[in-house]
């Protein structure tokens, strides 16, 4: 990876885009993980998902592409990790952490990062919903084995109401999968706050 700046400013993940997608100046979510934890997928999948919507538009941007450096550190096991660092310049509302919750060998690297990402002070308070991603793989870790692992119980005690935390698989349809739908609905919250519109509907009608 470059770390080259993209034509809008760095960490836009492509140009098709649906129809009702923001063109503005700010994005709204960071996608961002560990090499391979599936952030390409996840969001075409949350394409499909948003795309059908008759309201909220969102952007997810990726920094895997364009506006980060990366840099590859040893592990103990001598492994290349990546180690995003994000240089971000656009305003977001919150962040998607995607974490592959089949690695187990990834598993302190990402929350390395993980960590990073919560404390870093240009992106407190956005919300943060840790995705753990492949959840329909046989060889996924359980979420006791994760939590215990990560620390998670103790990270929501740290950052209530800013991190949640999801159990999703991306190769599985929408339908099949409603934690994609609720992971859509959790950005269109955040996004709705952001914006004073706390109340409204997905098309931005005032709920009854
Ligand atoms: N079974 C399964 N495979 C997945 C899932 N999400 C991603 N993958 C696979 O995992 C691999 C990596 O996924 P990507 O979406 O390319 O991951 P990424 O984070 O964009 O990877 P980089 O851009 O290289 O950093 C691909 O082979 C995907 O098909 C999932 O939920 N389930
Ligand atoms: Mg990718």
């Amino acid at each position: 990876m470059s770390g080259g700046a993209s034509k809008n400013g760095g960490m836009c993940c492509g140009g098709n885009l649906p129809a009702n997608s923001p063109t503005g100046d700010a994005d709204d979510f960071l996608l961002i993980g560990l090499q391979g934890s599936g952030k390409t997928l996840l969001g075409q999948r949350l394409r499909t998902v948003y795309g059908r919507c008759p309201g909220p538009p969102f952007r997810v941007v990726t920094t895997e592409t364009h506006g980060c450096q990366d840099f590859r550190v040893p592990t103990a096991r001598g492994c290349p990790v990546r180690n995003v660092k994000i240089r971000y310049s656009r305003p977001i509302r919150g962040v998607v952490f995607a974490l592959d919750a089949s690695d187990a060998a990834a598993l302190t690297g990402a929350a390395v990062e993980l960590y990073e990402v919560l404390q870093r002070p240009d992106l407190s308070p956005k919300p943060v919903c840790l995705v753990l991603t492949k959840a329909d793989l046989p060889v996924t870790l359980s979420r006791a084995e994760l939590d215990l692992t990560l620390g998670l119980a103790e990270l929501e005690r740290l950052y209530p109401g800013r991190l949640r935390v999801a159990e999703l698989s991306s190769v599985l349809p929408p339908e099949e999968c409603p934690a994609l739908g609720a992971l859509v609905d959790w950005m269109a919250g955040v996004k709705a706050r952001d914006l004073g519109l706390e109340g409204r509907d997905a098309a931005g009608r005032q709920k009854r």
